[in-house]
């Protein structure tokens, strides 16, 4: 450690300094949540304590009680907020508060819009910690000993919140005091009353003693009393907690400002005991934003009401990664390491226990609350699609879940879950249809589905990008088969009234002529030329066989660096176009050329494609609206 003996000042890092601003200037009218952060950051630091004196039980030795007691002085306008937890020295001091160690953190300075209103629902997201002191004081003064350090290595470190900070090394006990010189507004702070107000509010579910000082004659006296709960939320008795004691826990665990959407509480007694408590936030919480599947964060795992460490990733999958809450095991052994997690029986069967919650929970919303379901597929929709690959196990439970855009919805909100669609199938209609595209434009406005929509039948519109992918891995739903318009053979004389068979046998025929001109003409270009029978009102489009890969999943393949096999697409054509007539009855060679390339060129652009020669495209159209 670097030894300190006067009072040094130094900067704080350029990013805490954009911190503090926006903390102090955003968050004013939230202002009571400092008390809950520094609670917050208190039991922590107890919960750090107890952990690391399982293995070190000298650690606690003198005061073993972990308690947070807070304090104030009316005349010397100070709130005092100490606890007797884990602590830190001087170069965690300088560490954590001095300078902006989470990547999160970064990326979050980096998203800020500069609207006061929008930043602050950010900020409240994200979890302002310790910076939040200085929305109401304007000085804080931090004295902090790290338990298992000398009683003379203790740190006083003090800011004004400008800009600079003082480091000192002095005498201290093992914890941290954190002392706020509160503004000339904030007397509201200076009183016994509403300290226990905010903190019943706040902060009841608190694990560890909060005290306040008793009172007498409206004065502090020396004695000090429990004003929360002090018991683990989720140890309580369901019948016992209120909907705000759940709520109030949540914001406390998450961070977040808005209200969690749903949760769910349980004790598991059997084999093996735990409990779970596992909350669906109603929006996305940071971190699920800004870390990725693999740095994710949010589910905390206690052993024996000790708290363990943040064991997301080994408890809950990934595509479950926006769930946040807490798993008490009583039979895991206390020193456990990740290590162990990732590959030991009881955790498996948590983790398959934190998963069927969690589609428990989501049935439950989507039964009972369709508002919130939808907020929900709006926020996590797409993680949640992650899950029909990952979870073959739960595949169906999860598509169930899934909502989509069709051509029976409204605009492009996903609505319209596969239980929906089957509901409205038609007559002889056997397969589940869909079309995937780059965009809810480009789908819905797709060639390949003019027939189905002549004939009444819904077709999802799949145009968020891990939709092509999540495709490849749901085949079936509810026994019936999912097929992409635009690849192979519709069969759609099994739909509906079946049409005329005979009628489209003789037009097939008739056809012949123009099908072997188009297919001499555009050999390069195009596999094969075919007659469609999906297009009613468009001159053409492009197909895929059965087994291709959807085209705009190749382009974006590509995008992303991978060689793909070059193919050749399908042409389908509408003989009844008076462009696809134009072309059989065109003598001229090289105008019939051009006239069936812009009928390919009109085809891929349809399909989201770029064109080779634009230019080229663009004479062509010209040519043809001059009647050349
Ligand atoms: N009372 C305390 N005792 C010991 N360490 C503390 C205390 N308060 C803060 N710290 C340390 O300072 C760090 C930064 O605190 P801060 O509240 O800013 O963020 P955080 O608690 O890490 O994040 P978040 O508030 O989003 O959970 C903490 O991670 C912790 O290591």
């Amino acid at each position: 450690m670097t030894e300190t003996t006067a009072p040094q000042t130094r900067k704080f890092e350029a990013e805490v300094a954009q911190v503090l601003h926006l903390v102090t200037h955003s968050l004013y009218s939230h202002k009571e949540i400092f008390l809950r952060e520094l609670i917050s950051n208190a039991s922590d630091a107890c919960d750090k304590l107890r952990f690391e004196a399982l293995a070190n039980p000298a650690l606690t030795e003198g005061d073993a009680e972990l308690r947070i007691d807070i304090s104030f002085d009316a005349e010397a306008r100070t709130l005092t907020l100490r606890d007797n937890g884990i602590g830190m020295s001087q170069d965690e001091v300088i560490e954590n508060i001095g300078t902006i160690a989470r990547s999160g953190t970064r990326k979050f300075l980096e998203s800020l819009s500069g609207d006061a209103r929008k930043d602050t629902q950010l900020i409240g997201q994200f979890g302002v910690g310790f910076y939040s002191a200085f929305i109401v004081a304007d000085k804080v003064t931090l004295i902090t000993r790290r338990a298992g350090n000398a009683p003379g290595e203790g740190v006083r470190w003090e800011s004004d919140g400008s800009g600079e900070y003082t480091l000192e090394a002095i005498e201290a006990p093992r914890g941290s005091s954190v002392i706020l010189h509160l503004k000339q507004d904030e007397t509201e702070f200076l009183s016994a009353w509403k300290l226990r107000d905010l903190i019943s509010k706040y902060s009841d579910h608190i694990a560890f003693p909060i005290r306040l000082p008793v009172q007498k004659d409206g004065k502090s006296t020396d004695e000090f009393e429990t004003v929360n709960h002090a018991a683990a939320l989720w140890t309580r008795p369901k019948s016992e907690l209120k909907d705000e004691d759940y709520q109030g826990f949540y914001k406390s665990l998450s961070h977040d400002f808005n209200d969690a959407a749903s949760w769910t509480h349980n004790r598991v007694e059997g084999s093996q005991s735990y409990t779970l408590l596992l909350y669906l936030p109603a929006k996305p919480p940071l971190d699920a934003m800004f870390n990725g599947r693999d740095e994710r964060k949010g589910l905390k795992l206690y052993i024996r009401r000790v708290f363990i460490m943040d064991a997301s990733e080994q408890l809950l999958p990934a595509y479950l990664r926006f769930m946040r809450g807490v798993v008490d095991s009583d039979d895991l052994p206390l020193n456990v390491s990740r290590e162990i997690l990732q590959d030991n029986r009881l955790v498996a069967q948590i983790r398959a226990a934190c998963t069927k919650r969690s589609l428990d929970l989501l049935e439950k919303l989507a039964n009972d609350d369709k508002e919130k379901f939808q907020a929900f597929i709006d926020n996590f929709g797409n993680v949640l699609k992650e899950g029909i690959a990952e979870d073959t196990a739960n595949r169906e439970r999860i598509a169930k879940l899934l909502r989509f855009a069709s051509t029976a919805s409204e605009g492009q909100a996903r609505t319209v879950s596969l239980d929906d669609y089957i509901g409205r199938m038609t007559v002889g209609q056997e397969a589940i249809y869909y079309i995937s595209a780059d965009g809810y434009g480009a789908a819905k406005g797709s060639p390949q589905i003019e027939a189905l929509r002549a004939r009444n039948v819904e077709v999802l519109l799949m145009f968020d990008r891990i939709d092509e992918w999540m495709l490849g891995y749901l085949h079936e739903y509810a026994g019936k088969k999912l097929r992409n318009v635009a690849k192979g053979d519709l069969e759609l004389d099994k739909l509906g009234d079946g049409g005329d068979k005979q009628a489209r046998e003789e037009a097939e025929k008739a056809a012949e002529p123009v099908l072997a001109k188009l297919k001499e003409l555009l050999s390069e270009r195009v596999r094969d030329v075919r007659v469609s029978q999906r297009l009613t009102d468009s001159p053409s489009c492009l197909v895929l066989d059965e087994y291709d890969m959807a085209s705009h999943m190749q382009r974006l393949m590509r995008e992303a660096g991978h060689e793909m096999p070059a193919s050749k697409p399908i042409l389908e054509i509408n003989p009844q176009h008076a462009l696809v007539k134009r072309i059989e009855g065109e003598a001229d060679a090289a105008r019939a050329a051009e006239f069936s390339l812009l009928l390919f060129e009109q085809a891929q652009l349809m399909d989201g494609a770029q064109l080779d020669d634009p230019a080229g495209f663009v004479r062509r159209i010209n040519a043809l609206l001059a009647g050349v």
